[in-house]
């Protein structure tokens, strides 16, 4: 799914409405039915509803749920400031909502004597994509007492005082939901650390925009949706063999770093590749070999890998659980500078590489490195928040013609294009050691199996997080294991073969 800005979405509606054609208070009426027909679905709890309805279009879209929400018989009330001209659309809603005596409507600043009930839901119409600057005022005020209810909240469309394109200033008030109802696309802020913790689980509402403005508006952002995955995953040819799935070779761990590539290998393994091999030094022997029997084993060093070398047509992904020992150092090295073929490059491999700035110029073109925040920093430099980073990391894939796999809640795929695509499954439970080394074995895998860099990086972080969905389905997002998401592979793969099967 394309990411819009706030400018190209405005400018959607627009061609929507011409285009269609539809009168922009229809298009309001059909994403206000589309929050209305998601909230009945979803709220079994809750009668009440406080609706904060502000002067624009967001305001407008506020009055029309309220309206129909009040028709499907939820008690509603409505906060809005009447004193400030509204929208055309908006006076057109608030209109017929003050003809409907079964609700009341009052201004902001009676907030303050109104009674919340504990099972009252507040539902925020203030701003939506219109959003130029800062909340502040009256407005600032209301937001920040709403802030402070316990009671559900569900933004439409976007948090009030949240940008849809990039960070607000760090003391900017932002409405916190636990909900946010938005049309039609995801925005880049809900994607990024500093701006999505506003926004709660996010929910995307088809509202019809037009299909050919948006297949033909350009943008560099993504998000990996089903569309994007089921244009990439094959199906396994019943007429193949070991060698039609690849090779793929794991090259890391050290003493007491050994678990890192086991789980690595098994991430390989599971993830379907034709052959294994596992680079170890050869204090892991027994421990490689046990725990994941169908790799192959290749002695890399004694207690660290010394030696790089494994057979030329493997794929080779490299770093869990590496170390920096400096012969480790200096023989990695050696390898990239000798390597022409892509590499996935991830934890200790980077950290190496990242020892001096030069180093960078060694990765070989279309590798797949996969740094998190710590690393990347380590790799390019500190920048001010999440959106410089993405900035910063699709100047250096640029540069350096290689594929950035940026781990984050959000994790981004930037391609050498500079094109970001944002990963959309997952969860919390993955926010523990272990988890990266299976991302980097899955990556390994897909490469190995045919799949483009570009693809591999973006099926992989997709099924990496999809199998840690259906491991917290399991044990829990605290207990789950790195070991347990790698036993949902199966799943993942039912899941995926379900979705691009032809049925009959
Ligand atoms: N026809 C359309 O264009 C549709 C628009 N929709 C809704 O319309 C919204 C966008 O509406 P608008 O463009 O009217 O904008 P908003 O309703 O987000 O509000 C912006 C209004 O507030 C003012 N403003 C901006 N920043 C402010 C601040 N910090 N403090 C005080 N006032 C401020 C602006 O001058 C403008 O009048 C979307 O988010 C969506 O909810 C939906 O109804 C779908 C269809
Ligand atoms: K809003």
């Amino acid at each position: 799914m394309k990411i819009f800005t706030a400018e190209q979405i405005s400018n959607c509606d627009q061609y929507t409405i011409k285009n269609e054609p539809v009168s922009s208070v229809h298009l309001m009426e059909r994403a206000a039915e589309a929050c209305v027909e998601w909230i009945s679905e979803n709220c079994n709890h809750h009668r009440n509803f406080v609706v904060f309805c502000g002067n624009g279009n967001n305001g407008g879209d506020g009055f029309a749920i309220a309206r129909m929400l009040y028709q499907k018989g939820f008690d509603i009330d409505v906060f809005t400031n009447t004193k400030i001209k509204f929208s055309t659309d908006a006076q057109e809603n608030f209109r017929h909502i003050k003809e409907i005596s079964g609700i009341t409507i009052r201004e902001f600043k009676e907030v303050l004597n109104y009674r919340f009930d504990s099972r009252t839901v507040i539902v925020d119409a203030l701003f939506g994509t219109g959003l130029s600057r800062s909340l502040n005022g009256d407005v600032k005020d209301l937001v920040e007492f709403l802030n402070q209810k316990k009671n559900i909240k569900i933004s439409i469309d976007l948090p009030s005082g949240l940008l849809a394109d990039t960070v607000s200033d760090s003391d900017s008030v932002v409405f916190m939901a636990d909900y946010t109802l938005s049309f039609q696309f995801w925005k880049k802020s809900f994607l990024h650390a500093e701006t999505g913790k506003f926004a709660g689980k996010v929910e995307i509402l088809d509202i019809n925009l037009s299909e050919d403005f948006i297949e033909e508006t350009e943008t560099g952002d993504f998000v990996i949706d089903d569309e994007v995955i089921k244009s990439i995953f094959k199906i396994r040819n019943e007429f193949s063999h070991k060698g039609t799935y690849g090779k793929a070779a794991i090259i890391g761990g050290s003493y007491g770093k050994m678990g890192a590539v086991v789980l690595s290998t098994r991430a390989v393994l599971k993830a379907g590749a034709g052959l294994t091999f596992t680079v170890a030094p050869k204090c892991g022997y027994e421990i490689l070999q046990t725990s994941d029997p169908e790799a192959m084993f290749i002695e890399g060093g004694k207690d660290y890998i010394e030696n790089f070398d494994v057979e030329e047509t493997a794929v080779c992904g490299i770093g869990p659980g590496l170390g920096t020992h400096e012969k480790t150092a200096k023989s990695l090295l050696n390898f990239l500078k000798s390597c022409s073929k892509p590499l996935i490059l991830d934890a200790d491999a980077l950290n190496i590489i990242a020892q001096d700035p030069a180093n960078l110029n060694l990765i070989p073109v279309k590798s797949i490195i996969t740094p998190h925040p710590k690393e990347f920093e380590r790799l390019f430099g500190k920048t001010e928040n999440s959106f410089e980073r993405t900035e910063l990391a699709k100047n250096k894939s640029r540069e350096l013609h290689i594929y950035i796999v940026l781990k984050d809640h959000h994790t981004q795929i930037i391609t050498p294009e500079g094109k970001v695509f944002y990963n959309i499954t997952g969860n919390s439970g993955l926010a523990k050691g272990g988890s990266g080394d299976i991302l980097t074995g899955i990556i390994t895998s897909f490469l190995a199996q045919k799949y483009s860099e570009h693809e591999a990086a973006i099926l992989a972080v997709w099924f990496h997080g999809k199998a840690a969905e259906f491991a917290s389905e399991k044990h829990s997002k605290e207990s789950m294991l790195p070991s347990d998401v790698i036993k949902e592979f199966g799943n993942v793969f039912s899941e995926l073969n379900d979705k691009v099967q032809k049925l009959l």
